[in-house]
C-alpha cells in the first residue's frame, strides 16, 4: 500500500440508505440527449460512421456550422412527461440524462455559459422538465455530466504549456460552479454519472477529481457517484493506485457484462444497438431484441448489479418507435417477473445453464430467471444439502405448481414448462424453512 492523498475516499460497500435504494433499483434508463441529436447521425445527408453522439468529430463540422444546430432546437414534440410516462411503463426505477455531453451544450439555463437551452428558439428549462416530469412518476433522476467540453475555451484535452494549465483550471472552476448549480437548482439529483475522464489533462491532475467528489458530498452527504470520475495523483483511473475503488460503484461496464460477479456494487449502461447513444436515424447492426435486454438485465441481477437501457430521443424532442416499442415489451415482462430483479441480489447457488438466480433480499424466495430451455425438457438445481423444495411456481401462472423431483442428495431436477412467448419465463423456489440459502456457500464452480 503506498501512501495516496487523492485515492480511495472511503472502502468497501456504502450502507447507507440512498445507496441501498440505488441497490434495490436495479433497473434504469439513460437519455442520451443534446444537439448531436437534431443530427441523427448524418450530415449533409449523408450517413456518418461512428456514435451519432460523436459526429461532431466524426463528421469533422466546424464550431461554428455545429453551433448553428442551436437555432433548430425547437423540439416540438418534446413532453418530459411522454417520456417519464414510457420510462414508467418499461419499469425502471431511476434514470439518468445527459445534462452536458462532450460538444459542451446544456439542457439547462446555466448562469455559467451561453452554450445552453435559454438560448435557443426551445428556450426552456428542460432539465427542470425532466426532473419534474420523473420524480412525479417515482422514477429517481441522475445527472450525466460530461468532463470533457468540446465548446469551452479552456478544455483542454491535454496540459502541456503554462497556458495550457492556466486555462484548464479556469475550466476546472467552471466545471465546480456547473455542479454546484446542478445540486442547488435540482435537489432532487440523486447522483452524478461523469464522463469522458480519459483524456491526459485529467490523468494528469487527478486531484481535480478528488475536488468534485469532496464537493459533491459537501452539498449532498448521500450523493452517489460511480468510479468513471475519479483518478487518483499517479493517473488510476477507477480503481487507485493500491487496488481500491474509487467511488461508489464500479462504472467501468459500459455495453460490457462482467462474467462474474465483481465484489464492489456495480452498473452495465447498454445500448439497444452495437453503439449508438445519441439519437441516430439509420441504426445499422445487430439491434437488441427485448429478449436479449431482459436476459442482460437478468444477469446483472443475479451477479449484484444494475442495468441500465438507453434511449436516444429524436431532434424533435419525440422518442423512437422502436425505443417505445422496447419500453412495452420489456415492461410487460416486468409487470409478471420484476420481483426477480427489484430488490434482488446474488443467489449463492452453483449457476446453471439454463440462466440466472436470483435471490429477493428479505422475501425469501428464490428466482429462476430460464432464458435456455433445455432440450431434456429438464431444468436442474442444486440446493443445500437437505435442503427441500416447499413451493416451485411459474410466475404469472401460479396455478401452475411445478412438482421438482430428487436426483441426488442435493440435486433436483424441475420439469421445464412449456412456454413459446419468445421471452424468458421465472419459476420461484420456495426452500422449506432453516434451508434458507442466505448462509450457504456455494461449492467452487
Ligand atoms: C456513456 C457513453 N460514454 C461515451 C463514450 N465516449 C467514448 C470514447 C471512447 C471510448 C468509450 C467512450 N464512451 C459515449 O458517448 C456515451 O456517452
Amino acid at each position: 500500500q503506498i501512501p495516496l492523498k487523492y485515492g480511495a475516499s472511503r472502502e468497501g460497500k456504502r450502507t447507507d440508505a440512498a445507496m441501498q435504494r440505488w441497490r434495490e433499483n436495479r433497473f434504469g434508463q439513460f437519455i442520451h440527449f443534446g444537439l448531436y441529436s437534431l443530427a441523427g447521425g448524418h450530415w449533409n445527408g449523408k450517413y456518418v460512421e461512428g456514435a451519432a453522439e460523436w459526429i461532431k468529430g466524426n463528421a469533422r463540422i466546424s464550431d461554428e456550422d455545429y453551433e448553428a444546430l442551436t437555432r433548430q432546437f425547437v423540439l416540438p414534440e418534446f413532453d418530459a412527461r411522454e417520456w417519464a410516462r414510457i420510462a414508467k411503463e418499461m419499469g425502471v426505477k431511476y434514470s439518468v440524462i445527459t445534462t452536458k455531453h462532450h460538444e459542451g451544450f446544456c439542457l439547462w439555463p446555466s448562469e455559467y455559459t451561453d452554450y445552453d437551452v435559454s438560448r435557443t428558439p426551445f428556450g426552456r428549462d428542460l432539465l427542470k422538465e425532466y426532473v419534474d416530469a420523473y420524480t412525479q412518476e417515482g422514477i429517481d433522476v441522475y445527472f450525466y455530466y460530461s468532463i470533457i467540453d468540446w465548446n469551452h475555451p479552456d478544455w483542454r484535452s491535454r496540459v502541456e504549456t503554462v497556458e495550457d494549465s492556466l486555462a484548464f483550471f479556469r475550466y476546472c472552476d467552471f466545471m465546480n460552479k456547473q455542479i454546484t448549480e446542478l445540486m442547488t437548482r435540482y435537489p432532487e439529483v440523486k447522483g452524478f454519472w461523469f464522463d469522458g475522464t480519459w483524456d491526459k489533462s485529467v490523468v494528469k491532475f487527478g486531484k481535480i477529481t478528488w475536488d468534485i467528489e469532496q464537493l459533491m458530498h459537501r452539498l449532498n452527504p448521500g450523493i452517489i457517484c460511480g468510479s468513471r470520475l475519479r483518478v487518483d495523483e499517479k493517473g488510476a483511473r477507477h480503481f487507485d493506485t493500491n487496488g481500491k475503488l474509487m467511488g461508489d460503484y464500479e462504472q467501468g461496464w459500459e455495453r460490457s457484462l462482467p462474467e462474474k460477479a465483481p465484489q464492489n456494487d456495480w452498473e452495465c449502461v447498454m445500448t439497444i444497438p452495437e453503439n449508438q447513444w445519441g439519437y441516430q436515424a439509420d441504426w445499422r447492426g445487430h439491434i437488441k431484441s427485448a429478449t436479449e435486454i431482459i436476459e442482460m438485465l437478468a444477469a446483472a441481477t443475479s451477479m449484484n448489479g444494475n442495468f441500465v437501457l438507453n434511449f436516444g430521443p429524436k431532434g424533435d424532442g419525440s422518442l423512437r418507435e422502436e425505443e417505445k416499442q422496447m419500453a412495452r415489451k420489456v415492461g410487460k415482462w416486468m409487470q409478471l417477473n420484476g420481483e426477480a430483479i427489484y430488490g434482488c441480489v446474488q443467489a449463492p447457488l452453483k449457476p446453471q445453464k439454463w440462466g440466472y438466480y436470483t435471490r429477493h433480499r428479505d422475501n425469501g424466495f428464490v428466482y429462476m430467471v430460464v432464458c435456455y430451455q433445455p432440450v431434456s425438457g429438464m431444468l436442474k438445481v442444486v440446493l443445500p444439502t437437505g435442503s427441500v423444495i416447499e413451493n416451485c411456481v411459474v410466475l404469472g401462472k401460479e396455478g401452475m405448481e411445478l412438482k421438482p423431483e430428487k436426483s441426488t442428495k442435493n440435486e433436483f431436477v424441475i420439469p421445464a414448462p412449456e412456454v413459446k412467448d419468445g421471452f424468458p419465463y421465472v419459476i420461484r423456489l420456495k426452500l422449506k424453512e432453516g434451508d434458507s440459502v442466505g448462509n450457504y456457500v456455494a461449492p467452487k464452480v
